[in-house]
Order: structure tokens, then sequence, then C-alpha cells
């Protein structure tokens, strides 16, 4: 039996996973790391500790399951988007820590380039939006603040990656600096139509060449794990948005998913297709096997679990995130809406100075109403993207594959396929990025073949809606009149 293992670096933990050939998940390790929030508005991780989590889990993996290192035929690497870490090409360190997607310390910078008018020179060559959620505005806050970093920059001893350019560098000893096209094209430095860093990007940003890690296609030998003696090749890697939606065997243009984490993803194939929307998409690429591009359109929504997070850590009115099914049922109002702009908000809005807030509190109003908007929230915020989704490609979903954490949540689920007025087919295998990852590394391995792959996916249970047209109609109408109140709510010049 050959294994492939799965290495997930995700925001809020970093995983190992062992697959077999049949695609079975034979082992997971799993361990949390540090969440640093020094002021308000910036999110950082410690590189550092990325690493270490990320080599104790996979060490873990390793000696729990006894697999023979000769029988694991490949490592894919899928990962958090965006995070940037820049360090030294000597030494290895990191010279500050890393400065997660969700940090916001760059809205300035963006609203610069914004008056500057340069956003539809930027949407025409990255796909992206200017915002503060991609890596360019972070690597030159760096460049900016870090003492000598400028410096020492322009004299070529400093790399930047995104957190798969990290590992692979970390795995490698050094020897490799390289990313894939998923995580390029999130950096706002990557020409998606002719597939190269651009030069007038890196001088719109002020980031020196020299720093960049080179790109390739997700299935590829990106350079070798030494471990016990033997030479354990990097065969894949993606964006764990990208790696999700091969995971779920979205390899034709028009098929779509939905990730449920910290925040909420949804991306739909569009094949070659470099299409730009018109709706409040961001146009991404998808996993290549080749030296052909593949496209996908992309509903990034900031908060979706982390809004049950803040249920259970700071509101602390749940124990644990999957107890928000129970009071949601014990709900007895279907009045009240919770914006979980806490971030602001991503697609279709894209409104940095949103911030959350509930609406249609009455003196009956309790715990459970609370939880219960909280938990609609994610699937109206994902009703907001499939609708543009839609627009942009002209294509009706018939349904939705979806996976992640809070996809455990049948509530969720139910209430998901209710106001999208689709099914919505959960997988028996929902660790669809880890799949996505191993299934890059495998078949670059020789493991699998495309057309494999397409009969592994299984489904484990399907969500069909229940609602009537006018109940749908009234409550997401409540929804869109309650999150069209927190657009500008943090805007200095808001009154
Ligand atoms: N049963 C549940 N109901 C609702 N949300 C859940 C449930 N289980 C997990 N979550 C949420 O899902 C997220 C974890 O999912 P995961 O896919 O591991 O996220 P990530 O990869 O972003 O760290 C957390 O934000 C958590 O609050
Ligand atoms: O780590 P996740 O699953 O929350 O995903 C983060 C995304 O890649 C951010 O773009």
């Amino acid at each position: 039996m050959r294994y492939i293992i799965a290495l997930d670096q995700g925001t809020t933990s970093s995983r190992a996973i062992l697959f077999n050939e049949k695609g079975g998940m034979v082992g997971v390790e799993q361990k949390e790391f540090t969440q640093f929030f020094p002021k308000p508005g910036w999110v950082e991780h410690d590189a550092e500790e990325i690493w270490s989590t990320q080599a104790e889990v996979l060490r873990n993996l390793l000696s729990e399951h006894q697999v023979n290192p000769e029988d694991i035929a490949a490592i894919g690497i899928t990962n958090q988007r965006e995070t940037t870490v820049v360090w030294d090409r000597e030494t290895g360190e990191p010279i500050c820590r890393a400065i997660v997607w969700q940090d916001k310390r760059t809205s300035g910078l963006c609203e610069e380039l914004k008056k500057q008018g340069k956003e539809e020179m930027v949407k025409q060559k990255t796909g992206l939006v200017i915002d503060s959620y991609f890596s360019g505005t972070k690597v030159n806050w760096v460049l900016e603040n870090v003492p000598e970093a400028r410096a020492r920059a322009e004299r070529g001893e400093l790399c930047f990656g995104t957190i798969d350019s990290w590992l692979v560098w970390k795995l490698t000893k050094g020897a490799v600096h390289a990313t894939d096209y998923t995580n390029a094209s999130r950096t706002l430095l990557y020409n998606i139509v002719t597939n190269q860093w651009d030069d007038e990007l890196l001088e719109l940003l002020q980031v020196p060449k020299s720093m960049l890690p080179e790109a390739h296609p997700s299935s590829h030998h990106f350079g070798d794990f030494e471990y016990k003696g033997r030479k354990i090749p990097i065969m894949g890697i993606a964006g764990d948005q990208q790696a999700a939606l091969f995971g779920q065997a979205c390899f034709e243009p028009g098929q779509a998913k939905n990730t449920y984490g910290t925040g909420c993803f949804m991306l739909m194939n569009t094949g070659s297709d470099c299409q730009l929307s018109k709706h409040g998409l961001l146009t991404t690429m998808a996993c290549s096997t080749s030296d052909k591009l593949t496209y996908a359109l992309e509903g990034s929504i900031f908060i979706a679990g982390a809004a049950i997070q803040w249920l259970r850590d700071g509101l602390r009115i749940i124990d644990h995130a999957s107890d928000s099914q129970y009071f949601a049922e014990k709900a007895q109002s279907d009045e009240v809406f919770l914006v979980p702009a806490f971030a602001g908000l991503g697609a279709p809005y894209w409104d940095q100075y949103s911030r959350g807030a509930i609406f249609g509190l009455t003196r009956d109003t309790g715990k459970n109403e609370i939880v219960k908007a909280a938990l609609e929230s994610i699937a109206f915020q994902t009703r907001d993207v499939k609708d543009a989704m839609e627009q942009d490609s002209g294509i009706s979903l018939s349904c939705l594959m979806v996976d992640g954490g809070a996809t455990a949540n049948d509530y969720l689920m139910q209430f998901q396929a209710d106001i999208l007025g689709v099914a919505v087919d959960r997988p028996a295998i929902t660790e669809s990025t880890a799949l996505g990852a191993a299934y890059l590394a495998g078949l670059q391995a020789g493991v699998w073949k495309l057309d494999d792959l397409k009969k592994l996916r299984q489904t484990e249970r399907k969500f069909e809606p229940e609602y009537a047209e006018d109940q749908r109609n009234r409550k997401y109408k409540g929804w869109q009149k309650a999150v069209k109140r927190t657009f500008d709510w943090a805007r200095e010049d808001e009154v």
C-alpha cells in the first residue's frame, strides 16, 4: 500500500493527514497555535511556531502510524492563503511575525491606491480587488516598518513567501524558495493572465523582485523532505480553498464548492476562462496539474465559523461550537439578524469599514435567538456570494458541494439549502482541503490519474431545500436590509 501525506496549515491549526491510495483517511494529527492581536484590526502568527507545530504533527503522524518511509509516495501542502512571511535568506529567520490574511493594518494604503485610480489596472492583471486581505500591501508594510528591512531586501538578503513557500523552505532546509500558481495569485503581485510576477505591480507596491519565490503548477516536484535517510518528494502545493475545490472533484467548468471554516470561501471552476467579475467576486487561479491554466471565480467571506468562535470565546454563551445547533433549534423568533462584519465585509461588498451588528432585538430576544442569527449569517453571506456567482457565470447552480469544520452542523446545512433554494451536498470526507493537496501530490507521483479521482468522491448527506419561495425571499430581504446598515460604520468621516 502506498500513502500520501497532506500538510494542511490553516489559520488556527497545523494538521498532517495520512491518505492511502484509495483516497481513505488513515490518520490525522492536529495542533493549534497562538493567534496574536497586538492592536485593533491586527492579526499575527509566529512563523516559527507555524513551522514547529507543522513539523510536530508530521513527526507524530509518521511515528503513530508506523508507516515505512519507503511507502510514502509524496507530500502535498495546502495552506491558509495570503498570510505573509518575510525571512532572512542566510539564517532562515523571519524578520517579524507573519501578517495574517485577516489583518487590516494596510487599509490606509489600499485606500490611497484606490484614490490613485489603480483599481482597474490591478483587477485586469490580478483578478483581485485592492484590499488589505492580499499579501502585496502586507509585504510593503514589512519593508516600510521593520528596521533595515528595505535596505536588506534591496541587497537581496530577504525572502518573501506565503505559508506554502515558508514550509517548503523549512522542509527542504533552505534549498527551495517556491510557490504554486494558486498561492501566487493571492499576492496582488502576480499577473494571472501572463502567468508571471508583474513588474508594474512590484513597482506599485515597492517590492524587489529578488524576494519572490519561483511559481509552478500545483502538481510539481517542488523539492524533497529527508526522513530517516529517505527523500520524500513534495509533489503538490495549493492554497487551501483551491485545494478544496480540487478535493471536491470540481474538475469541470461550472462546478462549485463552499468551505465553512474560520471564513467561508465559495469557488467555481471556470476552466481556461479568466473571467473577471462584475459582481464583487474575485478571479483566481485554480489548481493546475500541468502548464495548462485553470481559473476560478471566488467569493471570500471573512467571518463564518469565527462568528461561532466569538459566541464561544467572546460572549461565552456556548461551551462548544457544536452546541450552537441545540440553541438555534430552541429559538422562538425569526426576526433577529446578526451581521458578523468583525473584519469588514469581503465578497461581494468589499467594505473594509463595515463592522458587526445585531438587528431586530426585542425584550424577548435571548441567547437562543442570537446563536441562531449567528449561524444563519453564515448561510446568508453564502447566498450573497452564490447570487453574484450565478450572475457572473450565467450558470444556475443545481447543487452546492460543501466542506469544512462548520458543515458538521445540520441546522446550518438545512438552513443553507433553504435560503439558497438548492440542494447542499456534504461528502463522506469533509477534509476536502487536505484531500485536494493529497490528490495533487498523488497525481504527480503517479499514484492516481485524474479519472480515478472523479470516482472517489462520495456523498454522506444531501440537504434538500424545504422553504417555500416567499418564505425564502422574506428572510433574505431581512438580511439584505441588515447588511446594508453596517456599511461604512468605521469610516472616520461617517456621521
Ligand atoms: N458544529 C459546528 N457548528 C458551527 N460551527 C462549527 C462547528 N464545528 C466547528 N465550527 C466552526 O468551524 C471552524 C473550524 O473549522 P475548520 O474547517 O477547522 O476551520 P479553519 O481551517 O479555518 O481553521 C471554527 O470557526 C468553528 O467555530
Ligand atoms: O485557514 P482557513 O481555512 O481559514 O482559510 C483561510 C483562507 O485561505 C484565506 O484566504
